[in-house]
């Protein structure tokens, strides 16, 4: 077993830094806070030198909220809005660019890695040279550390340091990592490090990238560098690949779900690609919140990762999403949203800049959250899954082998802005449900999750189509966060313990004959449709490509790869 103890960041040992490489342009500008009055006052460096980093300008460790939020508005990096919250434009990048995301092809982790479409390898030789120009670029330049831990559960949390260019991207980590204590800072020690500098552009010409961003994972060096974009959760989601690697190895198995405490005292977890719902609906008044995004499931429970949350704002509306519109207070970040000029009242509604706008809080801004981030061995999972064709049942039980399968399949659509150049709903099957977050293959994660389902065999699983109802995408409408709320609620008060099921004739999940709160026509969603034939024919099409993705699992057990739709 890999003790992360013993596996520090490898360090680097300083090589000669490039400083013929001309610094790539600044939006930030070279406006400096307080300009030393004289060059020769000596100021700690924190270790930098440790990742080949000299010669840097001023470095500001852990600032605190308020003066996080100053620097990044006299720096011009932001503005503030009616509410207090610092709002920020990223520029070209608005959402992830998975594209541009390499892993170093290196001998420690060579063999395991599922290398596809997602996990594109990038080489030694071309990491050290983006590394050249990364050590080169900080010549002088003011960064900002933030020193703290990823994992709630202190058996398992690791050190992590973030190098940020912006203060405002620094205001983000701070409010997404879990911050340290002053005696924990002191003693701090780095098991994973980013360096964050979306003003470095990389050359695709030369560096064997294929834009100006880049986002490259080391993990023998437990390092990542990021280049060329300004959306901040690049830095969230490239900590989140690099537990999902080392996690498995301490037999956590990582998820990318939301988890909270309901009323009765239970977890409940809900996985989803981006875009699916789990930050909305893990954020319930009457359940207190874990987390809402990435999440381990130990032998002693669940634990969230991160220390806050990362939510869309898009549309949100006090009446349907209170906790998170009352999160947006001093101290949150806020991505691309548009205020109205006069004002300074952001207008959610408003997605000219993407539909992908965010807003980044600690988790103790949802007033009933559970400060230890921790939970028991979870009593109901949802399985979010947004259908751009509007066929799944909006909530369907699983069985076990169904939940195995479902896992595998990951079906869901990829949501507007979430990434680059997704502009509508795209189906897409996303295994693990966020294939992109999980350097090894599938089967690893879902041999895990079986082996917790046999364990903990009270566990219900539940499919949640949080996407179209009466027709695909541009003819049916989005199911409302009203009714889907309402069958979480009816799955965790109990409530769907006692009604009777019937299994859909395709997809064979288990449909409940009612739902407190939701109208009885909606549950089946051929009644939803104007044309049932049409409604048969699309579900028959999706069954199809439930075939076709799920070939690539040819070695899952046979009750497994029996219990995907039916496809006649
Ligand atoms: N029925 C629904 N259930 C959940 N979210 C919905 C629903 N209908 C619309 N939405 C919207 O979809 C988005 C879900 O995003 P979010 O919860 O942030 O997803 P995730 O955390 O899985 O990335 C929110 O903007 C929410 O307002
Ligand atoms: C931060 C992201 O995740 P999610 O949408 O799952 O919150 C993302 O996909 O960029
Ligand atoms: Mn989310």
């Amino acid at each position: 077993m890999v003790n992360l103890n013993t596996l520090r960041t490898v360090f680097f040992h300083p090589s000669q830094p490039n400083l013929s490489l001309s610094s790539q342009p600044s939006y930030s500008g070279n406006t400096t806070l307080e300009k030393d009055s004289e060059e020769a006052i000596i100021r700690p460096t924190y270790g930098l030198e440790d990742l080949g980093l000299y010669n840097i300008g001023r470095v500001y460790r852990n600032l605190p909220i308020a003066q996080l939020v100053e620097h990044a508005l006299i720096r011009g990096e932001g503005t503030l809005v009616d509410n207090g919250a610092l709002l920020v434009e990223t520029g070209q990048y608005t959402g992830r660019s998975p594209k541009d995301r390499f892993i170093v092809k290196e001998s420690s982790s060579e063999q395991e890695i599922d290398w596809n479409q997602h996990n594109v390898p990038i080489s030694e030789a071309k990491f050290n040279q983006l590394y050249q120009k990364v050590i080169a670029y900080l010549q002088g330049r003011d960064i900002y550390i933030f020193d703290g831990y990823i994992g709630a559960d202190t058996n398992y949390r690791c050190g992590v340091r973030i190098v940020n260019e912006l203060a405002s991207q620094n205001l983000f980590v701070h409010q997404l990592f879990i911050r340290p204590s002053p005696e924990e800072l002191n003693n701090h020690q780095a098991d994973f490090t980013v360096i964050a500098i979306p003003g470095l552009h990389g050359d695709p010409e030369n560096d064997d990238i294929r834009s100006e961003a880049f986002i490259v994972v080391h993990l023998q060096k437990r390092l990542v560098i990021i280049g060329g974009s300004r959306y901040s959760g690049e830095i969230k989601k490239s900590v989140f690949l690099m537990m999902n690697y080392f996690m498995t190895k301490r037999n956590v198995l990582p998820m990318h779900g939301a988890a909270n405490i309901d009323k009765r005292g239970h977890t409940n977890l809900f996985f989803g690609l981006s875009g699916t719902g789990k930050t909305t609906l893990s954020a319930d008044p009457d359940c207190h919140l874990i987390g809402d995004d990435e999440h381990g499931w130990s032998e002693s429970g669940i634990f969230n990762f991160e220390g806050g949350c990362y939510a869309k704002t898009i549309r949100l509306s006090q009446e349907h999403e209170p906790q998170i519109w009352a999160a947006i207070k001093f101290g949150t970040l806020l991505e691309n949203v548009i205020v109205d000029p006069e004002t300074q009242i952001p207008d959610y509604d408003d997605g000219r800049l993407t539909e992908n706008t965010r807003a980044a809080y600690p988790l103790r801004y949802i007033p009933n959250c559970c400060p230890s981030a921790r939970g028991n061995h979870p009593k109901t999972i949802f399985f979010l899954t947004a259908d751009a064709f509007g066929v799944l049942p909006p909530i369907a039980k699983l069985t076990k082998e169904q939940a195995m399968y479902h896992f595998l399949a990951g079906y869901t659509s990829k949501l507007a802005g979430t990434e680059r150049d997704i502009t509508a709903p795209q189906a897409t099957f996303s295994a693990c449900f966020g294939q992109c977050f999980f350097p090894l293959s599938p089967t690893v994660y879902a041999k895990m999750l079986g082996k917790r389902l046999d364990q903990h065999h009270e566990t219900n699983v539940f499919l949640i189509n949080t996407g179209w109802s009466g027709g695909p995408y541009g003819v049916g409408h989005r199911i409302s966060i009203k009714h889907t709320r309402a069958m979480v609620t009816a799955a965790l008060n109990g409530q769907l313990d006692c009604v009777n099921y019937h299994p859909h004739p395709i997809f064979k999940v288990l449909v409940p004959e009612k739902v407190t709160g939701v109208p009885h026509r909606i549950l089946d969603p051929q009644n939803t449709w104007d044309d049932v034939e049409a409604y048969q024919q699309q579900a028959i099409e999706l069954a199809h490509r439930f075939e076709v993705n799920f070939k690539q699992f040819h070695d899952v057990p046979a009750e497994i790869m029996s219990a995907g739709p039916v496809v006649r």
